[in-house]
């Protein structure tokens, strides 16, 4: 659950292995080990998988703000206010943990991110110079030279001088530094420098409404903001024989756009068998780019998708679905369940679910724009991972074996551009969902974190949703 513990689990995995296998120490069982790590290796993770962490705790510093201090201590603090979430066991990381987020960062160009890990990972070096961990693969040297150069791209040459000076009293025969060196003094005597402006996050051009994205990620749960008289909780039989005996629990989350949220949607039983036939067949999550379709840094979770055929489970959901919508959840009127595991620091930046292009491919199914989504949370998170709707202002946290259902279309068909949502990181804790759009949609975050979506489409639903006397509605 703890994303530091992931982070360093991935890390030993990933480098802490073939460190074993190819130290002086392993020689006498070298056959053996060398075997050994060939059998496993496929399943270790890989590089990516390391680079992808580190970029995990890079999203769950920005997107709640969070201090590096405190990160690297173990503590998940923005400043002056309480912890967001309080792990059982306060673990730290190590030196070379925050060097390698660092190094991430500064191999794209990203100097706001790598200056303020490197900073700790120096910090942390110079406080247990001289004595030697084995899982090390960098050093104070490494962090001296990564961390001057990032301030030399960031303009403050005082600052890089002063970092290689002090690189200079470890290795002081380095030639590239002595040089650097020198072309910082003549920088520095001659004006020349860049003036250090205060360094700012890389630019997203897709998350132009990020401060407000990143506000309704971190509000506490339950603070639900506006239009709070008109809200109501019911039980709804919604003329359907099946919710007679057992109405359905509705929670009116919002009137425009219209978003309820129902309570005990399913029963844990329900969600552990959705998880676990869905557990095979994840695979990473891909987004519409175009005619095609492709992975996206914006979206970061696994999924599955899984007919109705697949067990009386997922045949009994669509069947809830369909009494508690009053919507044909039957495809081609609706796609699959899909189920989502959000793993660490996964995330679904702002988007709308419906196309907002005729090109894109959710048409190959021929049955029309995705006219709601609902989307039932399969595991409970400690920390993060609500839903937010960011042009809407407000947004709902993980409830375990809710549904969260809202129209993506107006009734008149057209895109309902109040809808924009997101899935924030999950910052604690493993997120599930499972879902569908024309209704489709679980999405989740990771096993223990799973959603279902059933997205919903247009065509089928004429008579369960027809079009009012006013076309703009
Ligand atoms: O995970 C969430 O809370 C939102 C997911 C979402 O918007 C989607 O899967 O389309
Ligand atoms: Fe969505």
């Amino acid at each position: 659950d703890n994303p530091l513990l992931a982070f360093s689990l991935i890390k030993r995995l990933h480098s802490g292995w073939p460190n074993v296998v190819y130290s002086d120490e392993a020689t006498r069982n070298t056959q053996a080990l060398h075997a050994g790590l060939g059998e496993v290796e496929q399943e270790l993770p890989g590089a990516e998988d390391l680079d992808g962490a580190a970029r995990a705790l890079m999203r769950l510093q920005d997107v709640y703000a969070l201090s590096v201090k405190g990160l690297a201590s173990g503590v998940f603090q923005r400043a002056g206010q309480p912890p967001l979430y309080s792990p059982g066991r306060r673990v730290p990381l190590s030196a070379d943990d925050c060097f390698h987020v660092g190094k991430v960062a500064y191999d794209t160009g990203d100097y706001y991110h790598s200056i303020a890990w490197l900073e700790e990972a120096a910090s942390l070096f110079r406080l247990s110079y001289g004595s030697w961990n084995l899982e090390d693969r960098s050093s104070l040297e490494d962090a001296l030279d990564h961390l001057a150069f990032s301030y030399f791209m960031a303009g403050n040459i005082s600052h890089a001088l002063s970092l290689s000076r002090e690189f200079l009293r470890y290795d002081p025969s380095n030639q590239r530094v002595s040089r650097n060196v020198a072309k910082y003094k003549k920088l520095l005597e001659t004006g020349t420098g860049a003036s250090a402006s205060p360094l700012q996050r890389p630019n997203s051009t897709r998350l132009q409404s990020r401060d407000a994205y990143e506000e309704l990620c971190q509000r506490p749960r339950g603070q639900v903001g506006l239009q709070l008289l008109q809200l109501s909780c019911s039980y709804e039989t919604n003329s359907s024989p099946y919710l007679l005996l057992q109405p359905a629990k509705k929670e009116l989350v919002r009137i425009q756009p219209y978003v309820a949220l129902y309570h005990d949607f399913i029963t844990d039983a329900e969600a552990e068998t959705i998880k676990g036939l869905a557990g095979p067949w994840l695979q990473r999550s891909v987004v519409a780019s175009g005619e095609k379709q492709q992975k996206a840094e914006y979206r970061i979770s696994k999924s599955a998708w899984l007919k109705d055929t697949a067990d009386p489970v997922v045949r009994a959901l669509d069947a809830r679905i369909a009494a508690v919508t009053g919507l044909d959840p039957r495809p081609p009127y609706a796609e699959h369940l899909q189920v989502v595991n959000y793993g660490l620091g996964g995330h679904y930046e702002p988007h709308f679910d419906h196309a907002t292009s005729r090109k894109s491919p959710l048409y190959r199914m021929k049955s029309g724009n995705r006219i709601a989504t609902i989307m039932i949370y399969l595991s409970a998170v400690e920390a993060g991972g609500s839903t937010a709707f960011i042009y809407a202002n407000f947004s709902v946290p993980v409830v375990k074996n809710a549904a969260l259902f809202w129209w993506n279309l107006r009734r008149n068909g057209n895109g309902d551009g109040d809808t924009l949502h997101a899935g924030c990181p999950v910052l604690a804790g493993d997120k599930w969902g499972a879902g569908n759009a024309q209704m489709p949609w679980i999405t989740g975050k990771r096993i223990p974190d799973t959603m279902a979506n059933k997205w919903i489409h247009e065509h089928g639903q004429e008579f369960r949703r027809p079009c009012s006397a006013d076309p703009q509605d």
